[in-house]
């Protein structure tokens, strides 16, 4: 990522609002906007292999679902550049007994979820990943989200609730597996 370029350009929108860059408050918010767009759009510059080596483990009793839920995050609409934030519930059917260490779960979902971007391709990007990465029997994606572009500006409605969700295989196609989800989500 490009720091002094931002620089440069947070520096010329100050200018043009009307403000003052270099009064005392502001000297340093093109440098501090800088390092903050490195670290909220950090997915953009990491390298995709990251996630290609999680570790798969074999457990023979594996159980028929793995459900990590109310995993929080934070993205930026891409229209707006203004946040979106919410939780993620991410499950997963083992196929052949092959489960990976749950963090990885939360780590994909940063990891999603760190570019500009839609909550639509967050929820598809999080269940097409974890079907590159385990191949499983079949994975359930949903996430709600309040999204600031509609809370802080156009529509000004406060403390909307947008949700997605996206099911492949069993999920997909198992009515109780699906129901579980739900009902685990609390959907
Ligand atoms: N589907 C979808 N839309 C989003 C998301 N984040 C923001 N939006 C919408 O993207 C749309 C952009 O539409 P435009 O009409 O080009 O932008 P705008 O004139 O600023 O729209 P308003 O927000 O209605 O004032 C808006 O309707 C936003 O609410 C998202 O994650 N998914
Ligand atoms: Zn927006």
């Amino acid at each position: 990522m490009d720091e002094k370029r931002i620089e440069n350009a947070v520096s010329e929108i100050i200018s043009a609002i009307g403000e003052d860059p270099t009064r005392e408050g502001l000297v340093e918010t093109p440098a501090r906007v800088a390092k903050m767009y490195t670290e909220i759009f950090s997915s953009l510059s990491d390298e995709p292999s990251d996630f290609d080596n999680f570790k798969v483990f074999h457990e023979d009793e594996s159980p028929e679902m793995v459900l990590v839920q109310q995993i929080p995050f934070y993205s930026m609409c891409e229209h707006h550049f203004l946040p979106f934030f919410g939780v993620a519930n991410v499950a997963y059917i083992p196929n052949n007994g092959e489960v990976i260490g749950i963090s990885k779960i939360p780590r994909l979902v940063d990891y999603v979820a760190k570019k500009p971007g839609m909550q639509e391709r967050i929820t598809n990007d999080i269940l097409s990943e974890m079907e590159r990465i385990l191949h499983p029997k079949g994975v359930a994606v949903s996430l709600s989200a309040r999204h600031m572009c509609m809370e802080m500006r156009g529509i000004n409605k406060s403390e909307l609730s947008t949700y997605t969700s996206k099911f492949s295989g069993e999920f997909a196609n198992n009515l109780d597996l699906k129901t579980e989800f739900l009902r685990q989500t609390g959907h």
